[in-house]
């Protein structure tokens, strides 16, 4: 059913057709150190299940709100946020619109295989791995125009608009949400219009990522999405309300030493935030960026839509000087978005790990060591 690829990967070209398999293909059965690459049991203590913040409360109360679940999970869902359930659900039809089109349309929008970030194909950190995921992504970075025009040529403006709108509502929330984050850091309105990642924002083109997981016959052989952490400063997700599906690795401080699975239930209207690599950076170290994956199911399909926010391209995002404490000094250097995405591309989960700067405190030994 697979043709290899040049180097070695099957190829997309054959697309699979997900409906016409009872069994799962080798080339899609994850070897169980994989996918059991960290402790996997999905056990939820209900005690710790994660954050859901209601954005209608005030912002003395949703910025502590904010600020604990950045520390601790490094996600949490936001209701009361103000994006219609009709644009979510909008959103969510042209998706399933998109992906219930014919493998060989979808191809025509396929992804460039060269190195293209926008189009139709596996998730970019496919790559890393030697099984194929049991999904589908569909990737758009600013307009959606020229890809849509190549899956419906007479017919693409529903899909456009309904991206547009809806990346105008993330853009809007995105920034609300990440104000109430830097507030929780100790910035005033005043330091985050001076230095806050924000600047300049309008101009950033808007980044959605489309994931379809289909039914799968062997749901604990395969993998929807393999653990990862997102780049950006935040991501919000919209996912399929009634399916399950994306999970958190997350660290029990209290009883448990072990990180562990965690699902993120679907609310009705809810959206999940996960805190980026970015956002990390800037919080020198503070605020947790999540590892996650998308599992699947045996019944039903799943859609999500991530919004990636992150900054202008020119500009250095590092960590905020008022909050560094000066006997240890900045964890990370500053770098731009386009640097670390391009460092992800290579280094994947380790990317942060490459970047990060030994503790002023370390480096002064070190610097004595040397004279
Ligand atoms: C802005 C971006 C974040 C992303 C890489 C990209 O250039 C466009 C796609 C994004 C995505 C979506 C699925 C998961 C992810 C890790 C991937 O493979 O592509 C993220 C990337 C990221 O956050 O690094
Ligand atoms: O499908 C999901 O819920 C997760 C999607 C995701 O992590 C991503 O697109 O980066
Ligand atoms: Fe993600």
């Amino acid at each position: 059913m697979h043709s290899l690829s040049v180097s070695g990967q099957p190829s997309l070209l054959c697309q699979l057709e997900w409906k016409s398999l009872n069994q799962v293909p080798d080339s899609h059965i994850w070897p169980p150190d994989l996918l059991h690459h960290h402790p996997t049991s999905n056990i939820i203590p209900p005690s710790s299940s994660m954050p859901i913040i209601d954005l209608t409360a005030a912002d003395s109360v949703l910025i502590p709100l904010v600020g604990r679940a950045c520390e601790t999970w490094g996600a949490f869902q936001i209701t009361g946020h103000g994006v219609p359930l009709r644009l979510l659900d909008l959103v969510e039809a042209q998706t399933c619109r998109l992906f219930s089109l014919p493998s060989a349309h979808k191809l025509r929008a396929q992804r460039c295989p060269s190195g293209g970030v926008t189009g139709y194909g596996p998730a970019l950190i496919s790559s890393f791995f030697s099984k194929l995921f049991w999904s589908e992504g569909f990737t758009i970075v600013g307009s959606a125009q020229e890809d849509a025009r190549k899956l419906w040529p007479n017919c693409f403006n529903d899909f456009c608009s309904a991206m547009e709108e809806y990346s105008k509502g993330m853009k809007d929330l995105s920034r609300r949400v990440i104000v109430l984050m830097l507030r929780s850091l100790g910035l005033s309105e005043e330091d985050i219009d001076e230095v806050g990642p924000l600047r300049g924002h309008d101009e950033v083109e808007p980044v959605l990522q489309l994931n379809y997981y289909p039914p799968c016959p062997e749901p604990d052989r395969t993998m929807g999405l393999a653990d990862h952490t997102d780049s950006s400063l935040i991501t919000i997700i919209h996912q399929s309300s009634c399916v399950t599906g994306l999970q958190l690795l997350h660290h029990d401080e209290s009883d448990n030493p072990r990180p562990q699975w965690v699902e993120v239930p679907p609310i009705l209207g809810a959206l999940v935030v996960n805190v980026g690599d970015l956002f990390h950076i800037i919080s020198n170290g503070r605020f947790h960026t999540v590892i996650h994956r998308a599992v699947v199911d045996r019944t039903w399909s799943r859609i999500s839509v991530a919004y990636f926010c992150g900054p202008l391209a020119h500009f250095k995002v590092g960590p905020i000087q008022k909050i560094v404490d000066p006997n240890h000094g900045p964890a990370y250097p500053g770098i731009t978005w386009p640097k670390y995405l391009s460092l992800k591309k290579k280094l994947h989960n380790e990317t942060l790990a490459s970047i990060r700067l030994p503790l002023a405190a370390k480096r002064q030994d070190d610097e004595k060591k040397v004279l």
